[in-house]
């Protein structure tokens, strides 16, 4: 295969090679290759043994940018998921997440076990949660395809606000009373709404930190805090139809694929908006213990 063998032989080449052009020479296809910073080494031609034909250039020489990209910015060679899961985990703090590397400073941001969670306070976080989520999702429902790069994260089977609807229902069979959504849910809905239309990039960061942040530690705290206070019950909120890992596989490769387009600028706006993600989300986690 072109593009195997092109991956092999690149790796003898210095980090600064650079693509300079691609010619398509009869049955011999040939990738030339320029040394970018060292002007005074010779100038390379990879020849590339493909069957001769204009697609098997044109992958190969798609493989040749990918791998150059790569050496450029190596943080991205474990794709920006991996970016943007890196950066979160290391605001978590050592006592959320064995890769967590800030200090804890208050309850809340201590070992889920030592939490002393109120049935109230539990069903606040939920009702919260439901007005982010139903947010969230109602802009990804109305944006508009293939105007819009939301669209592509419409149905990925994640969705929480009809779940959340299912159990807030069970909480009021039991003679609870539903509260309103109160400032950390109103207060992150509406700063979504204005990411949505304003800054794509960080919109995405926080629709990445919600769901994945939710199928990781969220679905932790729910299993404790359920066997503290509500008898061990299996809220709907933490249950999906499918395979999670399969479903979270599904938006990581969708997410990689929309950020594909964006330049390393925009990737680092996007990375820099997950402490306030974090900051959000913390805010709502925090009702569980008040
Ligand atoms: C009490 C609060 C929290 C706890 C206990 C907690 C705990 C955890 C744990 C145990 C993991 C799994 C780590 C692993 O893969 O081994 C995780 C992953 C993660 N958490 Fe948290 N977390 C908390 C809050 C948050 C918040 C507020 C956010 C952002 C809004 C967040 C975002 C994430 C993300 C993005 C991942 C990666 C998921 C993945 O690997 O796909 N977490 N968290």
């Amino acid at each position: 295969m072109a593009t195997t063998r092109l991956n092999a032989s690149l790796c003898h080449f210095p980090s600064s090679t650079r693509l300079y052009s691609e010619s398509y020479l009869g049955l011999r296809p040939t990738v030339r290759i320029s040394y970018a910073r060292n002007l005074t080494a010779p100038r390379g031609y990879l020849a590339v043994k493909a069957n001769g034909d204009l697609a098997s250039v044109v992958s190969a020489a798609a493989a040749v940018k990918e791998m150059v990209r790569r050496e450029k910015y190596p943080e991205e060679s474990i794709g920006f998921v991996g970016e943007m899961r890196l950066v979160a985990m290391r605001l978590h703090t050592r006592d959320q997440a064995k890769e967590g590397e800030k200090e804890s400073k208050s309850p809340d941001e201590g070992p889920v076990a030592k939490w002393e969670p109120t049935v109230e306070g539990y069903l606040q976080f939920l009702v919260d949660s439901k007005l982010v989520y139903d947010t969230l999702e109602g802009i990804i429902d109305e944006s508009d395809f293939p105007t819009f790069e939301y669209a592509v994260f419409k149905n990925t089977g994640l969705e929480r606000a009809e779940k959340l609807g299912k159990d807030l229902e069970w909480f009021k069979e039991q003679g609870y009373e539903i509260p309103e959504a109160m400032a950390p849910g109103r207060t992150y809905s509406e700063y979504l709404k204005v990411l949505a239309e304003r800054d794509p990039e960080a919109f995405i960061c926080h629709f990445y930190n919600i769901y994945f942040a939710h199928s990781a530690g969220g679905q932790m705290i729910g299993t404790k805090v359920s066997k503290k206070i509500l008898d061990g019950k299996d809220l709907e909120f933490y249950k999906w139809d499918g395979q999670l890992s399969q479903l979270l596989q599904d938006v990581r490769q969708k997410l990689n694929s929309v950020a594909e387009w964006w330049t390393r600028d925009e990737k680092r706006h996007c990375l820099q908006e997950t402490e306030k993600s974090f900051k959000f989300s913390g805010e709502i986690l925090r009702l569980i213990l008040s």
